[in-house]
């Protein structure tokens, strides 16, 4: 499903940030990132979500090399990604419902199919009664809730989160954790970059360790630390 082969990213400033990764995740799997800060787990989504371009290697999407950027792959790589951030990244001026209907409307999907789809979504987070509230009139849980459907409302078959419980406090942080294994659970490849040692711990998944911008551990139902 997401196949990495000796990936490797360097910015501008010389900063080595990924070296020579190679990684197959397949379809269904729950995957954490892991790593202390700087070690390259932003910089692994930022290359997924085709926001940098990695200096050398190949990444391929369902068999698709999406290497290059490719004004063409974009809409591949948007309809097979959902994704969720720390910060929410909510359109402050729109309401729930339209911030939802957005990430389908700029896909082109036709209104009726939006109309049907939204609450379904606003369903699965548990949020119905907010649909007409704006995002600063949510809680931080809430506001994640919100940006989780609609990463997923176009249904991707890979969700990705930078991470998401970051700025939740431990029950908020539970809350996301089990909407994020329902949608796994539904089928859905869930890659998480994460400092939360507790949920690691807890909730055992494959773990992907980065150090210094190198894979130093790759484990099944492993925790945060080795
Ligand atoms: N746009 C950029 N330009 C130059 N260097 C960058 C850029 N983004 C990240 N880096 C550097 O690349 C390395 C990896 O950063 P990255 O953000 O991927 O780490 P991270 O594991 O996500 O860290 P954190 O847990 O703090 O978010 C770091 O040394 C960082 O300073």
């Amino acid at each position: 499903m997401i196949k990495l082969v000796n990936i490797s990213k360097e910015y501008k400033s010389g900063v080595k940030a990924l070296t020579d990764i190679n990684l197959h995740i397949h379809k269904g799997e729950f995957v954490y990132i892991v790593g202390e800060s700087g070690a390259g787990k932003s910089t692994l989504i930022k290359l997924l979500l085709k926001e940098e371009a990695p200096t050398s290697g190949e990444m391929y999407i369902n068999g698709v090399n999406v290497t290059k950027v490719n004004n063409r792959r974009i809409p591949y790589i948007r309809r097979n990604l959902g994704v969720v951030f720390q910060d929410f990244r909510l359109l402050n001026n729109k309401t729930v419902y339209e911030n939802i209907a957005f990430a389908m409307e700029i896909l082109g999907a036709d209104p009726k199919d939006i109309r049907r789809r939204v609450p379904v979504v606003l369903n699965r987070v548990d949020l119905s009664r907010k649909s007409s509230s704006f995002p600063e009139q949510l809680s931080g849980g809430e506001q994640q809730r919100v940006s989780i459907a609609r990463a997923i409302v176009n249904n991707p078959p890979i969700l990705l989160a930078d991470e998401p419980t970051g700025n939740l406090d431990p029950d908020n942080g539970l809350e996301i954790m089990k909407i994020l294994n329902d949608i796994n659970a539904r089928g859905t490849t869930v890659i998480m970059a994460t400092h939360a040692k507790e949920i690691v711990d807890n909730l055992r998944r494959r773990v992907i360790q980065l150090k210094d911008g190198v894979i130093v551990r790759d484990q099944k139902r492993g925790g945060y630390d080795e």
